[in-house]
């Protein structure tokens, strides 16, 4: 297994949004993540596949330092939002977090109104222009593909929403704080093609005004939405690049081996 990630020269063309460089993680004494090297572009979608246990997950949740809840955790290396040290001891954590939206597996909408869960964000930081709130709302769920499923029943539970529904509402609170990059862990696990199909060609239009970065286990899902891929094996990342090149024309033959369905 290769130690050095193969990056493709197309990487360099694109501005970075997140700065990865030789990051490792370790819980308690087995290491999880060997010195991960990557940037991710700004305002396309970067999708993170790779077997069960490579680390994706890990990676993700260590760019918003989710990965500090767990006790066992310790990290070594440097991860960069827009040139600012994500694990600078003095940055302050929640505002991080706010510069970052998370889409998890399981939609996790809060027990509280459609618009009320869309607004959450600006709420917390006291917004009260109720015309404001109206036209973000609006505007999140425009974008989140959701508005004319949604727009006579705002007053109604979040969880009221099929499932789909509402990880799209989950998607639409995320973007009404307007993150700096979007994280995706897994995003259709939970749900059927149809609803998967429809968060897809969300994921799709989000390109260009949103940086999203996704994890996934789907390489279907990869190749249809994102523009750049990254494989993880064991902890490492072996191989990234645009998208169109990592599933027609890989460099390494571990990429070939698992994106046509040879081991994972
Ligand atoms: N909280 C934890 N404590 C200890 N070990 C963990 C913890 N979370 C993950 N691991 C281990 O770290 C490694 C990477 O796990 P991770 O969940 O990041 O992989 P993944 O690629 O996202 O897998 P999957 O696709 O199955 O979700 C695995 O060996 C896993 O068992």
């Amino acid at each position: 297994m290769p130690t050095m990630t193969d990056t493709h020269a197309a990487v360099a063309d694109e501005q970075a949004v997140l700065e990865i460089d030789r990051f490792n993680l370790w819980y308690g004494a087995a290491q999880a993540l060997y010195d991960v090297s990557l940037n991710i572009p700004r305002g396309k979608v970067t999708a993170l596949i790779g077997p069960s246990g490579c680390g994706k997950s890990t990676l993700l949740r260590s760019v918003n330092r989710l990965n500090d809840l767990i006790e066992s955790a310790n990290i070594k290396g440097s991860m960069r939002l827009n040139g600012d040290e994500i694990y600078d001891p003095r940055i302050d954590v929640i505002e991080l977090r706010k510069r970052m939206g998370m889409v998890f597996q399981k939609s996790n909408p809060f027990p509280m109104s459609i618009f009320e869960n869309v607004v959450y964000s600006l709420r917390i930081d006291g917004e009260r222009n109720r015309k404001v709130l109206a036209e973000v709302c609006e505007r999140s769920l425009r974008a989140a593909a959701l508005w004319d499923e949604v727009k006579d029943r705002l007053k109604e539970s979040g969880l009221s929403l099929s499932g789909g529904q509402q990880q799209r509402l989950c998607i639409a609170r995320a973007i009404a704080a307007e993150p700096e990059v979007l994280l995706m862990d897994e995003p259709c696990s939970a749900l059927d093609p149809l609803a998967t199909g429809k968060i897809e060609e969300l994921i799709e239009a989000l390109k260009g005004d949103y940086s999203v970065l996704i994890v996934t286990h789907n390489m279907q899902q990869a190749s249809r939405t994102s523009d750049y891929t990254a494989f993880m094996y064991l902890g490492r990342l072996i191989e990234y690049g645009p998208t169109s090149d990592i599933f027609t024309n890989p460099h390494l033959k571990e990429t070939e081996d698992y994106i046509t369905g040879r081991f994972g």
